[in-house]
């Protein structure tokens, strides 16, 4: 069985598939357009950003699992995944230490305009008259929008600045709020009208694209900062250029509109390219001690799919299947038995949707759960209750 690894991976931890008795084959600078290719004979595909359309999941008949050695998911095609029948997982909250580190860093920088310091002495410049215009940190509002794992990371280090934390989470109430610390905003334009900063850590999905719309920007207080660790288009990106490019918002964007997949590349940014911006290369999980956990995470996720055929932190089976009965067959474990019990819902045109059979001590009798799309009528379960030397009882019940 085949594992290709198409980005960056910590070798320490290729060895540790290979014991798994898989034949790895790690190419961290495989070109996108080569991807679907390459895929073709693999079972799992580990990637970081790479992209993967729907072509690789088209290509790759034999794919079973893609691992995104990372949280946000938005760069496979996971409905194409889905159609296919393969499992897509990834590794969550391995890296919110690594990103809540940088969105600290990076208010930092703004407040302080640390780079631009740091560039003028470069330069052979002493303005520390121009550069005492910093604001401070302490007692000031930090606005989170998104309070999952990164944002949970941020608000306590921001918490330990001094900062005051209100944050807008689509199922945070106040008792959470209060549980976490923090304070809790209505929406995301209360949120920004009451802060001094604004840090996104909002997942990319369709509800969320341009979530920080013009209106949001707008109503931040002039001066504000504004940090983005999660992904470029959760914002409305002309807006965020008009507020910067006008002096009224200063940012910190960790992630780029357009930004490229690999590790090098030609790359212009015309936001990262305004004074009022400091722009970083996507390197919010790019430490030693969060690739180190990612990679753990990985490995365990295709062991566990490789040994036991469970997939740990899948993002696509079905919460809800349309199954409206589960069947529960008690039957002795014998070639054939279950078989014949498909057959005959087969025959009875039902749809068996989800099967799960469990082996009880000394393999002499079992247990089968199926999950049909119909409910059996009391005819067909007295034909599989017939069936007297291969079935002990079957059960419907609703669902
Ligand atoms: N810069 C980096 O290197 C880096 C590293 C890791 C993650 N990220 C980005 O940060 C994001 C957040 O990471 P996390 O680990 O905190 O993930 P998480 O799953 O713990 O949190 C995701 C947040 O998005 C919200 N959300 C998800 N779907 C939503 C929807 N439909 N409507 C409204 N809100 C929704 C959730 O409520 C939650 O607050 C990732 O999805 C990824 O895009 C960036
Ligand atoms: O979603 C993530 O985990 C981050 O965006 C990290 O991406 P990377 O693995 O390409 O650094």
């Amino acid at each position: 069985m085949k594992v290709l690894i198409a980005d960056a991976f910590p070798k320490s931890r290729l060895a540790d598939l290979e014991a798994l008795g898989l034949a790895v084959e790690h190419r961290p600078d495989l070109p996108a357009a080569e991807l679907a290719d390459a895929a073709r004979d693999a079972a799992v595909l580990v990637v970081r950003s790479k992209q993967v359309p729907a072509a690789v999941f088209e290509r790759a008949r034999a794919l079973s699992l893609v691992v995104r050695a990372g949280a946000g998911v938005n760069t496979i095609d996971v409905a194409a995944a889905s159609r296919r029948g393969v499992y897509v997982s990834n590794c969550p909250g391995q890296n919110a230490v690594a990103v809540a580190e940088l969105t600290l860093g990076l208010l930092l920088a703004l407040d302080r305009r640390i780079p631009d310091n740091v560039a003028a002495l470069r330069e052979g410049r002493w303005d520390k008259k121009g550069f005492s215009a910093a604001r401070g940190l302490f007692g000031r509002t930090l606005g989170i929008a998104g309070l999952g794992t990164i944002g949970r990371e941020v608000a306590a280090r921001a918490r330990g600045f001094g900062m005051r934390v209100v944050a807008w989470s689509r199922s945070l109430d106040d008792a959470r709020a209060k549980a976490l610390g923090v304070e809790r905003a209505p929406d995301l334009v209360s949120l920004a009208r009451g802060c001094d900063a604004l840090s996104i850590h909002l997942a990319l999905k369709p509800e969320t694209r341009g979530a920080i719309s013009r209106e949001v920007l707008e109503a931040l207080p002039a001066g504000a900062l504004l940090v983005n660790t999660a992904r470029a288009e959760v914002v409305d990106q002309a807006a965020l250029l008009e507020r910067v490019r006008a002096g009224r918002l200063r940012v910190g964007a960790d992630v780029h509109a357009g930004e490229p997949e690999g590790g090098k590349a030609e790359f212009r940014s015309e936001l990262a390219t305004l004074p009022g911006a400091y722009g970083t290369h996507h390197i919010g999980a790019s430490t030693e001690q969060a690739q180190e956990a990612i990679a753990a995470e990985t490995v365990r996720i295709v062991a566990s799919f490789v040994r036991t055929g469970a997939v740990p932190n899948c993002v696509n089976v079905a919460k809800r299947t349309p199954a409206r009965a589960r069947l529960v067959v008690r039957h002795y474990d014998k070639v054939g038995v279950l078989a014949n019990v498909l057959g005959e819902i087969r025959n009875a045109g039902i749809n068996a949707q989800q099967i799960e059979n469990t082996v009880f001590d000394e393999a002499v009798a079992a247990s089968c759960v199926i999950a049909l799309d119909e409910a059996p009528d009391e005819a067909l379960l007295e034909r599989i209750r017939a069936r007297a030397d291969e079935v002990v009882s079957a059960e419907c019940f609703l669902v």
